[in-house]
């Protein structure tokens, strides 16, 4: 896959708008999201945080605004349908969650396999990568245990593992440490940085952790589903 050179813009949301109901999530968010960045989204419960995160992956659609993704071919995230926008997300996108999505029945090694099987590996190939991608991030000889086996920072390597497996240009993680020790988010913050500091991918990182948000290049803030600071800004 080629890569976007670092600071290219490999997400361009556009005034997104977003309604629950009577709950207004998004007010009106424009935001780009470049190669090489480290962006943590902080605000108060219920800004439109995860929200935000969702309409950029292609998971929620916006009501209005638009997203557009700049990978080999530049495509309109909020235009395409499901079945278009679950293959995006499959090959571009990797995705790291406070409970990790991880498959309890399944082991380290089958949960990062499958997300490479799911894209067309074969299963000999797929556990291989598999397995190498584990040792890669401190989990030499553990592809064998299932997830249960495992404490939550080793769980959150193979969450990493699995979104990372398939070269995703964006990584999105929704309180990736949320439910981790200081000392084990820290571990797991370097790792989620270390894969896209200097690269042509990029992280959106969801936090409510100040220290979380401190490991980042840029920290954009919301309030009531608007950006009311984004230290880009500041820096430009
Ligand atoms: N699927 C949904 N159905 C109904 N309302 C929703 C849904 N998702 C989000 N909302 C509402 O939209 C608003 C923004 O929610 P969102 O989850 O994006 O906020 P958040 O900043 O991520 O919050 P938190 O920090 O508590 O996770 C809230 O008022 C929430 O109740």
């Amino acid at each position: 896959m080629s890569e976007s050179l670092p600071g290219a813009t490999l997400l361009a949301a556009a005034n997104l708008t977003k309604n629950y109901g009577n709950s207004t999530a998004l007010a009106g968010v424009s935001l780009q999201v470049r190669a090489g960045e480290a962006t943590a989204v902080m605000g108060a419960s219920g800004s439109g945080k995860t929200t935000l995160l969702h309409c950029l992956a292609g998971i929620v659609l916006p009501d209005a605004g638009t997203v557009r993704y700049s990978g080999a071919a530049p495509v309109e995230v909020s235009s395409l349908n499901d079945g278009a926008r679950s293959a995006l997300r499959r090959t571009e996108f990797g995705f790291v969650f406070q409970q990790g999505l991880l498959i309890p029945e399944l082991t380290a090694g089958e949960n990062v396999a499958l997300a490479l099987m799911l894209n067309g590996t074969p299963r000999p190939a797929a556990e291989q990568q598999a397995v190498a991608a584990l040792a890669a991030l401190g989990l030499a000889g553990m592809e064998g245990r299932r997830i249960g086996e495992l404490s939550g920072g080793q769980a959150q390597r193979v969450a990493i593992a699995r979104a990372q497996v398939n070269g995703a240009r964006v990584l999105f993680a929704d309180e990736p440490t949320g439910a981790l020790d200081s000392r084990t988010s820290a571990e797991v913050m370097a790792l989620l940085l270390q894969s896209v500091a200097g690269t042509g991918r990029a992280l959106v990182v969801v936090t409510h952790d100040p220290e979380v948000a401190r490991w980042c290049s840029r920290v954009v803030t919301l309030a009531d589903g608007r950006i009311v600071a984004d230290t880009a800004e500041v820096a430009r």
